[in-house]
């Protein structure tokens, strides 16, 4: 923690974001003007329907794509006026778990060199501190120092999803950006990674933004919310006091849908029922 920094201060800060692709037919607005702030120690989710625009927040906070203006502090330096260089230290304060365990992960690589990697890119450790660090957080994600010396298709999908969280966790990171983290996995194994990830947060005090579809997952892993439609903040606030009194239609229709029978994959209904119920 930077020593000017107060605690109340946000680790994360995100103003004004606005975010264009280039496209054949001209830019497209992608993110207009969003602002949004996660503290130190908390978690910050954002929803929205498909295509309005998590994702694009997402990989700006990790500067995978230049936003078009706006500012992105973390822990007071803005992400967006450094060059890749100045970047590339503080990269360690902020890492990403995908969505699809599979695809995020080297198919040639093993469990070891995966989780191992952030940390020699970053030249911390020797390369027998590094397999004892890759041991540890094997074992803090649930897998057994067997699991070392496997590569990614010898794992189940949750199992994968656990090595991506072992090497976004290796290079002890005060930031992790879960995209869609918890979508692909069935949903016993989506409840017992939530379970992980909320233990690690009590452990180490690290913040998430955690992007979701689903809002059972949000209602139980989220202390803030930002609702999002096309492009645009729609509403945000207390996680609980969005969900149960939504001042917009559109976070109203949203949880409609999430009650719907149909498509309740991954809800757990008694819990959004009781979230839901005033
Ligand atoms: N590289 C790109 N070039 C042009 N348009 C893009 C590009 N990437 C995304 N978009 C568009 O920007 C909008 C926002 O996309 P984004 O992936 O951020 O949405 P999302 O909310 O994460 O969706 P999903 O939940 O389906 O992943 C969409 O309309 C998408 O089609």
């Amino acid at each position: 923690m930077s020593e000017t920094t107060s605690t109340a201060a946000p680790f994360l800060s995100v103003k004004n974001l606005v975010v264009e692709y280039s496209t054949r037919t001209g830019p497209y607005r992608a993110v207009n003007d969003v602002s949004f702030d996660v503290a130190r120690g908390s978690t910050l989710a954002i929803v929205g329907e498909s295509g309005c625009g998590k994702s694009t927040v997402a990989k700006s906070i990790m500067r995978l794509l230049k936003p078009t203006s706006g500012s992105i502090h973390l822990d007071g330096t803005d992400l967006l006026t450094l060059s890749e260089s100045e970047l590339r230290p503080l990269r360690k304060k902020f890492q990403m778990v995908f969505q699809d365990p599979y695809g995020s992960l080297d198919p040639r690589q093993t469990a070891e060199e995966i989780i191992t990697e952030p940390l020699k890119i970053q030249k911390m450790a020797s390369a027998a501190e590094r397999t004892q660090e890759a041991k540890r957080l094997l074992d803090r994600v649930g897998l057994p120092a067997s699991a070392l010396y496997r590569r990614p298709n010898e794992f189940s999908g949750g199992q994968r999803q656990r090595i991506g969280i072992a090497r976004a966790l290796a290079s002890k990171p005060e930031l992790l950006v879960c995209d869609e983290a918890t979508s692909a996995l069935d949903v016993s194994v989506q409840a017992q990674v939530l379970q992980l990830l909320a233990e690690i947060q009590a452990e180490t005090g690290i913040s998430y933004l955690f992007i979701s579809h689903n809002l059972g997952v949000v209602q139980e892993i989220s202390e803030q919310i930002v609702v999002m439609r096309r492009g645009e903040l729609v509403e945000s606030g207390p996680t609980r006091q969005v969900l149960c009194s939504p001042s917009a239609d559109y976070t109203r229709s949203l949880r409609r849908a999430a009650l719907d029978p149909s498509r309740m994959q991954g809800i757990k209904p008694r819990h959004l029922l009781a979230g839901l119920a005033g």
